[in-house]
């Protein structure tokens, strides 16, 4: 049947006939299996971005279902991994044979995970955003994975001079001079009177790129996820009772955070993993005193790595 169908993709091109960088579909929907931190099976909405180049001016363009086709048949079967992400941009250069070398292949998917909450013995889902980008190009390939980690983070600033407003309500109620009653302090200091000045804080999104050593064989979603979380030390919470509520307070005490810090905490931590090839960082402390944000960016700093690029990474 589809013999007599006309082809015009294999009729002669035409007209202007430059090469092509990319060429292929985004936003095509597709059910994504990732294994979870426990090893579980889940399933998730992916929308995939998937190209190859065109390099044969002749060409009136690439076989658009060759490339759906693939992903649908590897990502249907299989857990997503670097693996089968390697597999797949393959297939799109071994379908195009003659018209195209490079393929790229981009899947963005939430990832949900139960996380325990911080003193309670309960737990909570969060999702957390995530885009993985494969890129075939002159016989090598490279593996990306992306990850948005929210936080809060209470500025260090607000949190001195918050002090010292207390400070100065406590010469008030208790003069500068002489003794005073412990008892009465500790009262005091449980009265709003006391606690007369809150430092602001403020949710925070960390958004890392990182680059995965070919020796990598599945994709290290939660670890990743647990590093940023373990550096900056004030993930989000989902399920909280008042004595999640109180750690969380306490966390972010002992934790004040310009995104300075929490770019060199987030560098620090990165650093250290050898199964990370490279990495790129943006902090985004999505102010409440200000109505912009407060950013800084880091890369790990190779030669011929990722570049202090500040673009967001596109969700
Ligand atoms: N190349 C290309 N195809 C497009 C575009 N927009 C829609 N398509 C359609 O994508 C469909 C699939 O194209 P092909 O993959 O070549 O389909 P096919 O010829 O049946 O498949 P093969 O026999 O494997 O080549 C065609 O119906 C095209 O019209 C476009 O901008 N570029």
């Amino acid at each position: 049947m589809s013999n007599t169908m006309p082809d015009i993709a294999n009729e002669p091109h035409t007209g202007p006939n430059s090469l092509l960088n990319w060429v292929g579909m985004s936003e095509i929907e597709m059910p994504i299996r990732i294994l979870n931190g426990n090893g579980d099976n889940m399933q998730t909405v992916g929308r995939i971005q998937a190209y190859v180049n065109l390099i044969d001016p002749k060409s009136k363009g690439i076989h658009m279902s060759r490339l759906y086709l693939a992903v649908d048949q590897m990502m249907g079967n299989e857990v997503l991994n670097p693996k089968l992400l390697h597999k797949i941009v393959k297939q799109f250069v071994q379908t195009h044979d003659g018209i195209s070398n490079n393929a790229y292949l981009e899947c963005r998917f939430e990832y949900l995970e139960r996380r325990k909450a911080l003193v309670s013995d309960n737990t909570g889902w969060k999702g957390y955003k995530v885009r993985t980008i494969c890129v075939y190009r002159d016989g090598e390939i490279s593996t990306e994975l992306s990850v948005e980690v929210p936080y809060s983070s209470t500025c260090p600033c607000s949190a001195a001079l918050a002090r010292d407003l207390i400070q100065q309500g406590f010469s008030k109620a208790f003069g500068t001079e002489g003794s005073v009653s412990l008892e009465d302090v500790h009262a005091w200091l449980g009265t709003k009177e006391g606690i007369s000045a809150t430092p602001h804080s403020q949710r925070s999104l960390a958004q890392v790129r990182v680059k995965l050593d070919e020796s990598v064989d599945s994709l290290p979603i939660s670890a990743l996820i647990d590093r940023i979380e373990d550096a900056l030390q004030t993930p989000v919470q989902a399920a909280v009772k008042r004595e999640d509520e109180q750690e969380f307070a306490r966390l972010n005490g002992q934790n004040l955070m310009f995104c300075e810090d929490a770019a060199r905490r987030l560098h620090e931590a990165l650093d250290t993993d050898s199964t990370l090839k490279d990495f790129w960082v943006r902090v985004n402390h999505l102010e409440s005193l200000h109505p912009h944000d407060a950013v800084a960016i880091v890369v790990k700093g190779l030669e011929d790595g990722y570049r202090d690029d500040p673009r967001e990474f596109p969700h």
